[in-house]
């Protein structure tokens, strides 16, 4: 039995979508989530942004055959220019280079400051996509249209936008809000189930940090989930996002802290894809063997006990997620935490849980630690 919370009853403009609001003032938008949904794509995008002169929408080559071409044709139908961009798949496609040669291509392509930028695909897309409406003009409206599971749980909503440089991780971007997110699981079916299981690396993030009612949810039904099962995939997006929504909603610019949960993981996540080279380990793959890290690092500090660290071991596991990483390097791995976004003083802070559906930030960490941590996740 699937059951929202009663705090997580939305209205929706059709029966059969759900809707999650990121209340933020005059930058407040709305994500919807549904099945099969392409056909109304268009409709809800000129409702949300009003008057529009131009569209470019930009994907990436593995989903612009599959499903960016039919979403540009749509957008076509209700009468506005449209210009399409597909990028190489990937995380390499994250980079400086990639973000001088879609500038150029926005220019050439006679954008304006009404011009609106659909990001159609994954994490990847919508990062760099949403960096360059972000610094286009100083800033044009974009959509997000999140194509995998990984974007439709968590790098489509709360408007943090960028790209690598070559030894850090997101280092060069710029909070930037969507006009509009547009969540339909249809796209799921050509996802390859890598990807798709990468997914759900920050979907179990979400039930450690915040919401431990999820956290059970997801030890009972992650069989629905890696079968694909809509019903329970919709599910676990709309509770992901709503999560994501209300501490967006609370510190849009991870100024108090509040927004720093998201990041459990990720600073030992961010040096691992760094240091193994971007694109080899998926960012939800290296998520699942960062949280691994940070709930050791816990358990050394006495933050939480061993029963933490085995609940998520079995969930990560039993979702198809990696939790150890053979070639992680501490030696190589902690010059690149080292330039984590939460650092502050010079000194690393750390996500760490305290128990399921809650965590601290914490400072101050003994680095001899923090390698045991990796080590120990070999
Ligand atoms: N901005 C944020 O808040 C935030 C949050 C989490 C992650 N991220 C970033 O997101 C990125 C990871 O995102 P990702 O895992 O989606 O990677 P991705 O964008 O590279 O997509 C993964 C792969 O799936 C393919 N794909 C996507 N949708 C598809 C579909 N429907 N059918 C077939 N193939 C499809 C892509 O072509 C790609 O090869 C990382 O760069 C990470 O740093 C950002
Ligand atoms: O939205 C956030 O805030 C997050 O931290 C979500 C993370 O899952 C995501 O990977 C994010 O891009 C990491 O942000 P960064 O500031 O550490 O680069
Ligand atoms: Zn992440």
């Amino acid at each position: 039995m699937l059951t929202l919370h009663s705090n997580m009853v939305f209205d929706s403009p059709s029966s059969d979508a759900t809707a999650v609001e990121v209340q933020l003032a005059d930058r407040s938008y709305t994500i919807f989530i549904q099945s099969d949904a392409q056909a109304k794509f268009a409709s809800a995008a000129k409702q949300a942004l009003g008057d529009v002169s131009h569209v470019m929408v930009i994907t990436d080559e593995a989903v612009d055959k599959k499903w960016a071409t039919g979403l540009a044709d749509e957008l076509q139908k209700i009468g506005v220019r449209v210009d399409k961009y597909a990028v190489p798949s990937g995380e390499p496609s994250k980079s400086v280079s990639q973000f001088e040669t879609l500038l150029q291509w926005m220019l050439a392509s006679g954008a304006d400051r009404r011009s609106v930028v659909v990001a159609v695909g994954g994490g990847v897309i919508g990062d760099l996509a949403g960096f360059a409406a972000a610094s286009f003009t100083r800033g044009i409206r974009f959509v997000q249209v999140p194509t995998s599971l990984l974007a439709m749980v968590d790098s489509s909503v709360g408007g943090k936008t960028g790209i690598n440089l070559p030894t850090a991780k997101n280092m060069v971007g710029a909070f930037w809000q969507p006009s509009l997110v547009w969540i339909d699981t249809q796209v799921l079916s050509t996802l390859p189930e890598r990807d798709f299981i990468s997914g759900l690396g920050e979907v179990i993030k979400y039930g450690v940090i915040d919401d431990a009612d999820f956290f059970e949810w997801l030890e009972a039904n992650w069989q629905a989930l890696i079968n694909r099962e809509n019903e329970a995939v919709c599910f676990a997006i709309a509770r992901s996002c709503q999560s994501k929504a209300n501490v967006v909603g609370e510190d849009e610019r991870e100024t108090s802290g509040r927004r720093a949960i998201l990041n459990y993981g990720h600073t030992f996540a961010h040096a691992i894809e760094a240091t193994a080279g971007y694109g080899t380990l998926m960012h939800g793959e290296a998520v699942a063997i960062g949280m691994q890290m940070a709930a050791r690092l816990a358990i050394e500090l006495e933050l939480c006990g061993q029963q933490l660290l085995d609940r998520q071991t079995a969930l990560l596991q039993n979702c198809g997620l990696p939790i150890v990483f053979d070639d992680a390097n501490a030696d190589a791995m902690l010059p690149v935490m080292k330039r984590d976004k939460k650092v502050a003083h010079g000194k690393l802070r750390f996500i760490l849980p305290t128990k399921i559906g809650s965590v601290d930030l914490v400072g101050d960490v003994d680095e001899s630690a923090v390698v045991d941590a990796i080590r120990k996740t070999i």
